[in-house]
């Protein structure tokens, strides 16, 4: 990390000049061990799609056959997670890990379903600890597979109705922010069921031990009482990439709750992660402000799939090519700023308001 900063510092630009990205380039060479760091490409999403107990509360005005048929479409090439990959050169996979319904095989569908979606939070724990142990492990797996395939960024998607509901539960447990704080509209409801799904993550919070948060809680045992499938997994995601230093791009609340997860087995798993961009869902920015992780796009998406971490990607890309091809001053020959003008730069311009 110290190799970047000192080479940033010496590329041709005004030092700082990139901002963010400067600093996303220096967090990248620190995972990989190496300055510059590879590039993150080629990119590859991982949809994670599961569905929810919780959805009979009535949380969502959305039938939960809708997470099916959005993998179909998915694997059909037909969302708008498939158009943004296309436009950024990333690879799409899906996973069923707790879809309800039966799926078909079919082409970049991985089956790796732990149960046809998890229990109601409200009512109980929403998976079993082994189910939990399980998601998060094939979460790593994932990881694992597309790396092995060669994949050098992975980038976190997500497609489960309801799942917000869940989302919102987790970051309240983890951070400990109350359930109006972090629970959003989601797909988009009207006031009345927002009011509705504020309780309902109250409810399952007080069930389940968590409404002062989760504490020293083992973080297993709070995705298994309020999370879902495509959380466990996103998080083991997360940690399996970690493993393999491979950076991953998170992109919205679902990603944000289940990173908190991740941060809570093992924190060193944050050091390859970026948040992409910052959701529409309070939640989200309390998830990223807990993790300390600054969003680099805010473009109001409240989608979910990977769409606004593939939006990010060409920064995340751009910021590392900066330090493989951009010239040093040194070795383009242009001069550097003189000391004299540092001290004027940063002095006020007095001058000027008393001549
Ligand atoms: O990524 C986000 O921040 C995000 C925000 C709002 C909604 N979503 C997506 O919408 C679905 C869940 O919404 P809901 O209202 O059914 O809880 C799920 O498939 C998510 O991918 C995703
Ligand atoms: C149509 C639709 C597409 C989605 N993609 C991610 N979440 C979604 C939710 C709905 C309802």
């Amino acid at each position: 990390m110290d190799e970047a900063r000192d080479l940033q510092g010496r590329l041709t630009k005004p030092p700082g000049s990139l901002g963010v990205l400067e600093e996303v380039s220096v967090r990248l060479a620190g995972l990989a061990g190496q300055c510059p760091p590879p590039l993150p490409e080629p990119a590859a999403v991982a949809v994670f799609a599961a569905d929810h107990g919780v959805h009979a509360q009535g949380v969502t005005p959305w039938p939960q056959e809708v997470t099916a048929q959005m993998v179909a479409n998915f694997v059909a090439g037909g969302a708008v997670v498939n158009a943004f990959a296309k436009q950024v050169g990333a690879r799409v996979t899906v996973v069923d890990i707790g879809v309800a319904a039966p799926l078909e095989p079919a082409p970049g569908l991985l089956s790796r379903k732990i149960a046809p979606g998890t229990a109601d939070m409200t009512a109980g724990p929403a998976m079993t600890a082994d189910e939990a142990r399980r998601a998060v492990a094939t979460g790593i797996e994932v990881a694992r597979e597309l790396a092995g395939q060669g994949a050098r960024c992975l980038i976190t998607g997500d497609m489960g109705i309801a799942n917000t509901t869940a989302s919102a539960a987790l970051i309240a447990a983890f951070t400990g922010l109350p359930p109006e704080r972090v629970t959003g509209r989601g797909t988009g409801i009207d006031d009345a069921t927002h009011a509705r799904k504020v309780e309902v993550v109250r409810t399952a919070l007080v069930r389940h031990g968590l409404s002062e948060g989760a504490g020293t809680r083992d973080p297993l045992d709070v995705l298994a009482a309020v999370g879902g499938f495509e959380h466990a997994g996103i998080a083991g995601f997360v940690l399996g990439a970690a493993a393999l230093r491979v950076p991953v791009v998170l992109d919205g609340v679902i990603a944000g709750s289940a990173a908190l997860a991740a941060a809570a087995l093992s924190p060193d798993a944050l050091a390859g992660c970026v948040a992409g961009h910052r959701s529409a869902e309070p939640g989200h920015s309390a998830a990223v402000d807990h993790l300390g992780l600054r969003p680099l796009v805010d473009l109001e998406l409240r989608l979910g799939e990977g769409t606004g971490a593939l939006l990010a990607l060409p920064l995340v890309q751009g910021s590392v090519r900066v330090l493989h091809e951009v010239a040093t001053f040194d070795s383009a020959g242009v001069t550097e700023k003189s000391a004299g003008a540092t001290e004027k730069e940063a002095a006020p311009r007095n001058d000027m308001i008393s001549e």
